[in-house]
């Protein structure tokens, strides 16, 4: 267990809102920011997810993401027992996850893990328990991994007829390697959380009981320090990561700092007011 924090963990409390079937929205509300936390309340299945669920979750994402005073939001499951057992094997169709019996089936995931890596706010998975198939695919997409000490990781995927080729693959790789990552998905083995922690899967390991003080403790860190500075971090390492779609994030957030520049607002006023813009009053910096 490794911990950097040395003052007492402070009690936290959380206002919930929003309608849901499937998961719970709260937040806090303290001074210098609150913390967002989406909480998968489906615990007779393990917090497995339904097309539904994952439908909430990314409205759930949506929202902390607009809200100015959040500045960092926790992944959960409901209970002890599991932080996500992944899709649920009781409405995979024949070709993806169903929203309805009537309905065609497909991978909701696809987008959302999209928009978890898209969310400039850092987004902490708190796990308790199992985190298994497309629930371990989801703590590898969060920024940050806390884990209990009863937490037990793996992917299933070649058990059940699955596998995820996307950030499942890549992000487990980089992560613990490409060997570990193959035996990972190779043997479908489960591991616990002391084996998680040495392989660099999760962040650190604390008992049960101090799972959600120590997260929270962990958001409050962040959100005393700077949020351009993390966001423009998380776009960063996401850059290299993702590509062409990594870079374009990157890039218009430069051109977001850029439009508060006086440079930027002299092209603009002169547009308005009709003028040839001066930019000769700008520095060609080195
Ligand atoms: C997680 C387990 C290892 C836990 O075992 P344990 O013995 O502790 O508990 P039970 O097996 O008795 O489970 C209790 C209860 O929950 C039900 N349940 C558990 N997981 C699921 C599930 N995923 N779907 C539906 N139901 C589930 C279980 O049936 C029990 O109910 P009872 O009514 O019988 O009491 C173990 O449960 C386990 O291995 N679970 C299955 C895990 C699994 O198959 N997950 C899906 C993998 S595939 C996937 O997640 C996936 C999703 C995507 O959207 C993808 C998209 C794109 C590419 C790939 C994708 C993908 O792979």
């Amino acid at each position: 267990m490794t911990s950097t924090s040395t003052s007492e963990p402070q009690p936290v409390s959380w206002h919930a809102s929003g309608e849901w079937t499937d998961i719970r929205y709260e937040t806090t509300d303290e001074p210098g920011g609150s913390i967002a936390k989406i909480t998968i309340c489906r615990p007779e299945v393990h917090n497995a997810f339904r097309p539904q669920t994952l439908v909430e979750i990314s409205h759930a994402l949506e929202l902390a993401r607009e809200d100015e005073t959040v500045g960092a939001i926790i992944l959960t499951g409901e209970g002890e027992r599991a932080f996500c057992s992944g899709g649920d094997q009781r409405v995979r169709g024949d070709s993806g996850y169903k929203l309805d019996e009537g309905s065609t089936g497909r991978f909701h995931v696809t987008d959302l893990h999209v928009q978890m890596r898209r969310c400039p706010k850092p987004i902490v998975a708190m796990v308790a328990g199992w985190a298994i198939g497309g629930g371990h695919v989801l703590h590898l997409v969060c920024d940050l991994t806390i884990a209990a000490d009863n937490a037990r990781f793996g992917q299933v995927g070649p058990r059940v007829g699955s596998f995820d080729g996307g950030y499942g693959a890549g992000l487990l790789a980089d992560l613990v390697g490409p060997k570990k990552a193959k035996e990972i998905w190779f043997l479908c083995r489960q591991y616990d959380a002391a084996e998680a922690e040495r392989m660099g899967l999760v962040n650190t390991v604390v008992p049960l009981a101090e799972l959600e003080a120590t997260t929270v403790q962990w958001c409050r860190e962040m959100l005393a320090l700077s949020p351009w500075a993390l966001r423009l971090y998380k776009l960063s390492v996401n850059a290299h990561e993702d590509g062409y779609a990594g870079i374009q994030q990157l890039a218009h957030d430069a051109n977001l700092l850029f439009y508060g520049n006086a440079e930027a607002q002299e092209g603009r006023n002169a547009f308005r007011e009709k003028r040839t813009p001066d930019f000769g009053q700008f520095p060609r910096r080195p």
